[in-house]
């Protein structure tokens, strides 16, 4: 059985897109961080991601509408105390507050899958990124010891207490989409089978985001996070107060995901749009950046197990349809990722 850390780890990331700008010495973003004009167009649509209650009677038939025609919805009611997201946020605060020199004590490396650094996705794009983000997959005790070798504790116990909130989260929310769509119980009794506190058994990501304020010379031409779509089966995402998430609606353009106080951000990912033989999609996402404010976001991605064969459901409400993709373990899918990034789906299909 092979974890997450593992599957990342074995591909070979190259070391120039690792290490973020010194936001301390550069004051305005050099020339390679400046995007085209007509890549950063907003389209100042005014319709919105749906919000949905989960505490609603019908929020199984809302969340699988949204998810239909956006791809995306905020998530309030979910359970998730605000004490704890306010601990993680303090601690997010915390870790990106160090100076450099200590956050480069665990930087990822070109073999690594965890610890400090641009983005994975930093690679795929010919400007670079204004972002730091620090990643976890279980216990991130060795990074925290380097980092605060007198007092770590409080970083891991709160990263991984999220964690376990997170996985509840993500199943319920898994188990009900599935659900929506007619799939039978039989078919994810893989759900719920890892075991993220331990260290044999991880399929799950958290992704602290830090996106320091950037005096751009032209104004919204600096990116945070480039257009993707996460690799996930799930994500839910929390953002602070600051506007920066924006999605792409086809025949619509880019769209603000506007902040919602006590809200979770929640996409689904590649898998899922595998495991739905496409009926669902996983939404292209980015994050601009602002001049004056430094803003923070963090990622729960939430996959089944490495060694999962992903083949399309085409029981259900999708009877009768034919795969679009042919079958592949998660694992051999995050290569594809790997090697073909925005290309990854169209190359698998049928
Ligand atoms: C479990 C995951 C999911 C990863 C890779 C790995 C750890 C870090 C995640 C992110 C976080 C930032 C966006 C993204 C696109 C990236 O560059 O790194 C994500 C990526 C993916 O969804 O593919
Ligand atoms: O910062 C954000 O709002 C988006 C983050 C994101 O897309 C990610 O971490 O995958
Ligand atoms: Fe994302």
């Amino acid at each position: 059985m092979s974890t997450m850390n593992e599957i990342y780890e074995s591909h070979l990331y190259p070391s120039d897109r690792i290490v973020p700008v010194d936001f301390e010495a550069v004051r305005t973003a050099p020339e390679s961080y400046v995007w085209p004009k007509s890549d950063v167009f907003s389209s100042g649509e005014q319709s919105s991601v749906p919000v949905i209650d989960l505490m609603d009677p019908n929020a199984t038939e809302h969340i699988r509408q949204a998810l239909e025609t956006w791809g995306v919805f905020q998530l309030l009611n979910h359970g998730i105390s605000s004490s704890l997201i306010e601990e993680v946020e303090n601690e997010i605060r915390r870790l990106f507050a160090l100076p450099a020199q200590q956050k480069l004590k665990v930087l990822r490396s070109t073999h690594g899958s965890t610890g400090y650094g641009l983005p994975r996705i930093a690679k795929n794009f010919s400007q670079h990124l204004w972002h730091e983000g620090f990643t976890v997959m279980g216990s991130p005790v060795d990074h925290a010891r380097k980092l605060w070798p007198h007092d770590y504790e409080r970083f891991c116990d709160v990263m991984e207490n999220y964690q376990k909130a997170m996985k509840g989260l993500a199943e319920r929310l898994i188990r009900l989409i599935f659900l929506s769509l007619g799939i039978c119980d039989e078919e994810i009794r893989w759900l719920g089978s890892s075991d993220d506190s331990g260290s044999n058994n991880i399929t799950a990501a958290l992704q602290l985001n830090s996106y320091p304020p950037c005096p751009d010379p032209d104004d919204g031409q600096v990116m945070g996070l480039g257009p993707h779509t996460d690799t996930s089966l799930i994500t839910i995402l929390r953002q602070g107060d600051i506007n920066g998430l924006e999605i792409f609606k086809d025949g619509v353009g880019w769209i603000l995901v506007p902040p919602l106080a006590g809200a979770f951000v929640v996409n689904l990912g590649d898998l899922f749009q595998i495991l739905s033989n496409a009926r669902f999609r996983s939404v292209i996402h980015r994050a601009v950046v602002n001049g004056t404010r430094q803003r923070y976001s963090f990622a729960y991605f939430y996959d089944p197990p490495m060694d999962f064969v992903l083949s399309p459901f085409c029981n259900g409400l999708n009877s009768g349809q034919a795969p679009r993709y042919r079958s592949m373990t998660v694992k051999d899918y995050i290569s594809v990722k790997f090697n073909n990034f925005m290309t990854a789906l169209s190359s698998i299909e049928i």
